[in-house]
């Protein structure tokens, strides 16, 4: 059964070259006994929440406020500085270009290796199939990721990504760079999925779609929660995918 727990969780993003660092500063501080932690940025701070099959959960608040970071750390790409995570079921993370792909590998090997990193055992069907779905020319499998237009690169991540059902379904920033013609294709495969879903995060800006899509709303400010609000009225299924960014 899937489920998350987070409970009192922190985290902090360390802030390498945002100081001065230079190898004789920090010497000459080992020599005169300081010594010189790494300055670190609190993105999450001091949040609980739980989550249980059937719940759709949005992520709101202003630019900043902790929404992609909340959504990479239940994603486990980034590990909580302190408090404890329990993640129970597979997760499906959406959260925008370029996540865990090598721009130098050609687009086959990537969709294999973002396969491996979802659990899964890549097979010449599935690639095909998954190739088939972004209806890009054959002989672009065989280029590096770098050669690929920001549309058609989504086209391959997300054809990728939605393979498979998830019983965790994260969403961040998507489908904005897709064209028309792809993203009704798109937008269908990620309702199916978003139906299949046990449980699915939302994190937008856009207070419509939050309201007619989630059972509830946590309100995010400076990495803490300010406040839960519980839509009265909400459906997994009428849902408009093009957010409106701040
Ligand atoms: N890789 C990083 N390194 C250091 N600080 C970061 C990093 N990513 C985000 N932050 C900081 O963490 C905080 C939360 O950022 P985050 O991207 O999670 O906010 P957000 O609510 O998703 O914002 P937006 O609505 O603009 O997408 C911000 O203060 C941001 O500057």
């Amino acid at each position: 059964m899937a489920s998350i727990i987070l409970r009192d969780v922190c985290l902090d993003y360390p802030l390498y070259g945002a100081y001065d660092f230079s190898l004789k500063r920090r010497l000459l501080g080992r020599l005169a006994g300081a010594s010189t932690p790494t300055p670190t940025i609190r993105a999450i701070d001091n949040i609980s929440i739980e989550a249980s099959a059937g719940a759709r959960i949005g992520l709101a608040g202003p630019n900043g406020s902790g929404k992609s970071t909340l959504l990479r750390l239940i994603a486990g790409v980034y590990p909580a500085s302190s408090g404890h995570v329990g993640i129970t079921g597979n997760i499906v993370p959406l959260l925008g270009l370029n996540a865990g792909v090598n721009m130098d590998f050609v687009a086959a090997e990537n969709i294999s290796l973002l396969l491996r990193i979802s659990g899964r055992k890549p097979t010449p069907a599935m690639i095909d199939e998954i190739w088939a779905f972004t209806e890009l020319e054959e002989r672009m499998q065989r280029l590096p990721l770098r050669m690929f237009s920001s549309g058609m690169l989504m086209r391959v991540l997300f054809a990728t990504a939605t393979a498979f059902p998830a019983d965790i379904l994260l969403l961040d920033e998507w489908l904005s760079v897709v064209d028309e013609n792809f993203s009704a294709k798109a937008e269908q495969r990620l309702l199916k999925l978003v139906s299949q879903a046990a449980i699915v995060i939302i994190a937008s800006h856009d207070h419509d779609l939050l309201r007619r899509t989630c059972t509830s709303i946590v309100h995010l400010d400076r990495g803490r929660i300010v406040n839960t609000v519980y839509p009265e009225i909400h459906s997994a299924y009428p849902f408009e995918l093009r957010e409106k960014r701040a």
